[in-house]
């Protein structure tokens, strides 16, 4: 018997930025058994060269209009700064029958990207896409076929999209042995803040602080598993984290004044010996962190 033929509606895929998500897309696509052309959009004639050397795609070009004027389904995987100018060049090329997504990771502000680029009629066919799955690394080697495997992907439809261009974005994140679900595009952006953006910003400001200190190369030395586990997002990409947090200022900035407000109690229990108080706080943290581990273990089974 024939496997089923994996999203074989779509001839022609295109995926702008083929970087870790990117890259992992098109790997992950692959691997599924999609058998049309994929093809990229990067930024250099060497990358382009590199991608089809590394086959993440069959054809790649250092120029927009190329991938994705003849492609069906249009993949964004650029970084947030480059978004305006990436979807202004995909509204101006698009075909009009093709499905556009992206895999930013704050949606309001993708979404009032895609509102000055698109006309109604490509606005309708956009279907703004977020997979919560990624690691600290970026760049043309750093996708791999398994990374949306058992996670995550959470979509914001509004009431103008079209639903056979949502139907289309799920079913290429469900070929990918991915979980979707769907949300708005502000209220995906208060939770990514808590679960997200906020934890980055800690970890970067926790290594920062530290590595300011005159104590520091002891510090580093002696650093046990939990220092490790806890900073190994701070060595994720600065300038996409920088612009991350732009993007999605005003959540990132709540969550983060509920955290420091947090912090003080907690500062304050140790300094005045309130025991019972910082017990409390580690208890109810350690149930809900346990009851968190026990549900994605659920979820991956
Ligand atoms: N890094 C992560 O773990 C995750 C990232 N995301 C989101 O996915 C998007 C991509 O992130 P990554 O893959 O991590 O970044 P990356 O830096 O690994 O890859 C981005 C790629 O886009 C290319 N690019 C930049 N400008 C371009 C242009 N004008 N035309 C064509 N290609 C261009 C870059 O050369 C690079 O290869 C971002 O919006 C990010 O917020 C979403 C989930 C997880
Ligand atoms: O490396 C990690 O653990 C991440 O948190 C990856 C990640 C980065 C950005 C996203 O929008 C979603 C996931």
């Amino acid at each position: 018997m024939n496997p089923t033929p994996v999203l074989s509606e779509f001839d022609r895929i295109a995926i702008v930025g083929l970087g870790l998500i990117g890259g992992s897309v098109a790997r992950g696509l692959r691997a599924a058994g999609y058998a049309g052309h994929l093809v990229g959009a990067v930024t250099s004639d060497a990358d382009a060269a590199r991608a089809v050397a590394l086959e993440l795609v069959d054809t790649c070009h250092a120029d927009i209009a190329a991938a994705v004027g003849p492609a069906d389904l249009v993949v964004v995987a650029t970084p947030p700064a480059e978004l305006d100018e990436v979807l202004s060049e995909v509204a101006g090329v698009c075909p009009a029958h093709a499905v556009i997504t992206d895999t930013g990771s704050s949606k309001t502000s993708v979404v009032e990207a895609a509102a000055r680029a698109f006309d109604a009629a490509a606005m309708a066919r956009f279907v703004p896409g977020h997979p919560i799955a990624g690691t600290e690394n970026s760049g043309l080697e750093a996708g791999f076929a398994t990374l949306f495997t058992a996670r995550r992907v959470i979509l914001t439809p509004d009431e103008t999209t079209d639903p056979a261009a949502l139907a289309a974005v799920e079913a290429m994140w469900s070929a990918l042995g991915a979980q979707v679900s769907h949300m708005t595009a502000a209220h995906h952006d208060e939770v990514l803040a808590a679960t997200s953006h906020l934890p980055h910003v800690l970890a970067y400001t926790l290594v920062d602080t530290l590595a300011a200190m005159a104590e520091r190369t002891e510090i580093f030395a002696y650093a046990a598993g939990g220092f490790a586990d806890f900073t190994r997002i701070a060595s994720s990409d600065p300038a996409l984290w920088r612009d991350i947090v732009k993007a999605n200022r005003g959540p990132v900035l709540h969550t983060l004044d509920a955290y420091m407000a947090q912090l003080q109690d907690v500062r304050s229990a140790i300094a005045s010996g309130d025991d019972h108080h910082l017990h409390d706080i580690f208890e109810r943290a350690k149930t809900a962190r346990d009851g968190f581990v026990l549900q994605r273990e659920q979820n991956e089974r």
